[in-house]
């Protein structure tokens, strides 16, 4: 587990019908993370030799490990930030797309995707960046986060970090006010949480 964003003892919270304190929170955040480390699949050599990739799909194929997802994500946001709600959920396509939507709909926020070049219609905001493994260009449409507007970024794994600093500069451009990045699984030995100008929380370690 890595936590880098302040947490605040003594906040309470009422969404989507759950009440919580930070004591059941944090207890129940413990609880949900066992079953969604359990579920994760590791496959050797792919989509290139030495890469040793993790498959977060078993979560999205069973109702309940689901559920656990986005409530944790949402525990999270609700007891980190310093109070602060996020106005918009940022999602890196492709995987960032899996959670990003419904956590903002649990949350009461915008969902704004960020895309892959040459996907989205209109004038966009470009940003160039490496990941693990390549090159690419990630784009949103112009004016789709308003300034002052505060965002999180989600996506599933920090690798190099590369995806999600592209995420954060198209943002920083547009104006917003980045809260912080949220990933549920993170590559610890490649650091690319030192590359984000934004407090970094991921929900499982990996791959220290
Ligand atoms: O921290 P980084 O080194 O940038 O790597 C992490 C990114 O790599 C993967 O995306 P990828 O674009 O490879 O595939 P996807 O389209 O399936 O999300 C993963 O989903 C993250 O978005
Ligand atoms: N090792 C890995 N497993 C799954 N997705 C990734 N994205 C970047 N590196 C990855
Ligand atoms: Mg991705």
């Amino acid at each position: 587990m890595s936590f880098s964003t302040p947490t605040q003892p003594d906040a309470s919270a009422q969404v989507s019908g759950h009440s919580t304190t930070h004591a059941s929170s944090s207890a129940e955040l413990a609880s949900l993370k066992v079953g969604l480390r359990a579920a994760l699949r590791q496959f050797p050599d792919f989509p290139s030799p030495g890469i040793l990739f993790e498959d977060i799909l078993p979560i999205f194929a069973d109702p309940k490990l689901h559920e656990s997802l986005i409530r944790s994500l949402e525990l999270h946001i609700l007891d980190a930030y310093g109070g602060q709600k996020p106005d918009v959920i940022v999602g890196l396509e492709a995987r960032g797309f899996l959670m990003g939507p419904s956590l903002a709909l649990r949350l009461g926020a915008s969902f704004v995707p960020v895309r892959k070049q040459g996907k989205l219609p209109g004038p966009c905001v470009t940003q160039a960046y490496e990941k693990e493994y390549g090159q690419d260009f990630f784009q949103m449409q112009e004016g789709a986060i308003k300034p002052g507007q505060k965002v999180i970024v989600v996506d599933d794994i920090i690798a190099t970090g590369g995806s999600a600093w592209a995420g954060g500069e198209m943002i920083r451009k547009m104006g917003g006010d980045l809260l912080g990045f949220i990933f549920i699984l993170e590559l610890e030995f490649l650091k690319g949480r030192d590359k984000l100008p934004a407090p970094v929380y991921t929900l499982l370690s990996g791959q220290a």
